[in-house]
């Protein structure tokens, strides 16, 4: 389970946070296709808790396996599912397997399932009070009090949420039931929700059961999930990523931190990767922001983002991470919120704040109105994709750089991705490492109907162009063989 399952070439997910099922399908055959994205990360599709507010992460307070969510129900998400591996593009369901929802009460969730979490009873399961972790907690709260005991850190309720017990078969039994039960419908494998929060061994047995993906959906026998285990690890816990290579592979939070952090300091890439402390390649799924830590939480540290002044350094960023051999890379795609705002006074910001009444509208030019970013349709991001299946498989080469803020460097005889952030006007004749041709700089336009609406640059018979960018915003050039002028 640490191979993603993508169509053949293909690199990049994207994270559509609390899209809906039938816009998410319309968006793999109308966008996602075309510009050849591998996949898309979805919301937990299963039934939830209604919170008060409806903030966003009431999504991660599961009553049931029901599939029924605001983002719509089982039958447009099968729909969904269908339509996009219909397009070559694979879906990665987010599963909350750790809890069900916080102490708060008898209700009803997203599906209609009555819940009592005082009795922490889910009849739509089911699970009662014998199948959750409170005997294995010893801290007074019954909540994690620290995170440097591993214990409790697997064994007692985060923040309150209400902890199953994975050691526990009839629990093992239900979530492999519910994971079983989206790999039926096509899904391609998963993002699992805090697993810091599980043990390892336990979360092995579950993802070892777990059935091949449908060779109904087109996927060859024998095909595993791919698993992604979201493990927040910046260092400094006892508990690290790396006792989770045995399950799947992990979320590298300090891929999206040191890039942050580098970020006026980008000669000093060349070696990026484990010699940053960062784990194997093989294991990692890399990305520059989440939902989560674009917020301020978990996982914090130096995030670039699509908010303003940040949002020129999430395209060069970005266009870094799709050319740089490291990891798989997930693009966050957003919608807007109210920021910390601290003027003479720190006013409230709303990082709780859910997703907008309405799904995207499209714009003329491709960008999305209705309160949806859609970084993954702005050009200096979604042209990325191209380049990384382009380049896929082929090894860094002929890096340079002039030891201050402009690197250069190609991706073996397919592609070649220049960075310019020194402030001043860069113009040298580097080795790109590719074929003698003209080819379109698809950072400045788009590749279309065999016609380059950007600039092209020109690569010698020597394979040396020269590269002239000055300080813009946009200070970048890619080219690939995908794209000549
Ligand atoms: O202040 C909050 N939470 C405390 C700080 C963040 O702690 C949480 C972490 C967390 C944070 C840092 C860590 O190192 C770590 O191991 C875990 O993971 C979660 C995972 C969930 O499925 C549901 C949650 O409510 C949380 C959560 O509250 C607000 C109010 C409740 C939800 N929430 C939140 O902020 C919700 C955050 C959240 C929700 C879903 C996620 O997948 C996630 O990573 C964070
Ligand atoms: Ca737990």
């Amino acid at each position: 389970q640490w191979e993603p399952n993508f169509a053949p070439g293909r690199t990049g997910i994207v994270h559509l946070f609390e899209w809906h099922w039938d816009t998410i399908a319309d968006e793999c055959e109308s966008f996602l296709a075309p510009n050849k994205y591998a996949g898309v990360q979805v919301s937990p599709p299963n039934e939830n808790r209604i919170v008060d507010g409806r903030p966003w992460w009431e999504r991660y307070q599961p009553i049931s396996y029901v599939i029924n969510t605001r983002s719509g129900d089982r039958g447009a998400f099968a729909n969904m599912v269908e339509r996009c591996n219909n397009v070559g593009v694979r879906i990665y369901v987010d599963a909350v397997i750790n809890h069900m929802c916080g102490a708060g009460g008898a209700g009803t969730g997203t599906g209609g399932s009555y819940y009592d979490a005082n009795t922490e009873d889910f009849p739509a399961v089911p699970f009662s009070s014998m199948d959750f972790n409170d005997a294995n907690c010893y801290t007074d709260s019954g909540s994690i009090e620290n995170y440097q005991d591993p214990n409790q850190v697997r064994n007692c309720k985060l923040v309150g949420l209400l902890d199953l017990n994975q050691s526990k078969d009839y629990v093992r039994g239900k979530i492999i039931d519910f994971m079983n039960d989206m790999t039926s419908l096509g899904v391609a494998g998963f993002r699992v929700d805090a697993c810091k929060h599980m043990w390892p061994g336990d979360i092995e047995v579950i993802f070892q059961s777990l059935n091949d993906l449908s060779t109904s959906k087109g996927f060859p026998g024998g095909t595993r999930p791919y698993i992604f285990q979201e493990v927040i690890d910046q260092g400094g816990e006892p508990i690290t990523a790396s006792q989770y290579y045995g399950a799947g592979d992990i979320t590298e939070f300090k891929y999206g931190v040191n890039l942050g952090n580098n970020k006026n300091s980008i000669q000093y890439l060349e070696n990026f990767g484990e010699e940053w402390g960062m784990m194997p390649s093989g294991n990692a799924l890399v990305f520059l922001n989440n939902h989560d830590n674009q917020r301020g939480h978990g996982g914090g540290g130096n995030i670039i983002t699509f908010e303003d002044p940040f949002s020129k350094y999430l395209k060069i960023f970005t266009a870094f991470m799709m050319a740089w051999p490291y990891g798989t890379e997930r693009i966050m795609s957003s919608y807007y919120f109210s920021q910390p705002v601290l003027i003479t006074f720190p006013t409230s910001s709303n990082t709780d704040q859910g997703p907008p009444a309405n799904q995207r509208s499209l714009n003329a030019d491709g960008s999305c109105g209705n309160g949806w970013v859609c970084e993954h349709r702005w050009r200096q991001i979604k042209n990325m994709m191209a380049f990384g299946v382009a380049s896929y498989g082929q090894p860094m080469a002929n890096w340079w750089d002039n030891g201050n803020n402009q690197i250069a460097f190609s991706r073996g005889n397919k592609a070649f991705l220049a960075i310019n952030k020194a402030g001043y006007t860069m113009n040298e004749n580097l080795n790109t490492g590719m074929p003698a041709g003209d080819y379109c700089n698809v950072n400045s336009g788009d590749y279309e109907n065999n016609q380059c609406t950007g600039q092209c640059v020109s690569v010698g018979s020597n394979g040396y162009a020269n590269i002239y960018i000055e300080a813009t915003e946009d200070p970048v050039v890619a080219i690939h063989v995908d794209a000549p002028c």
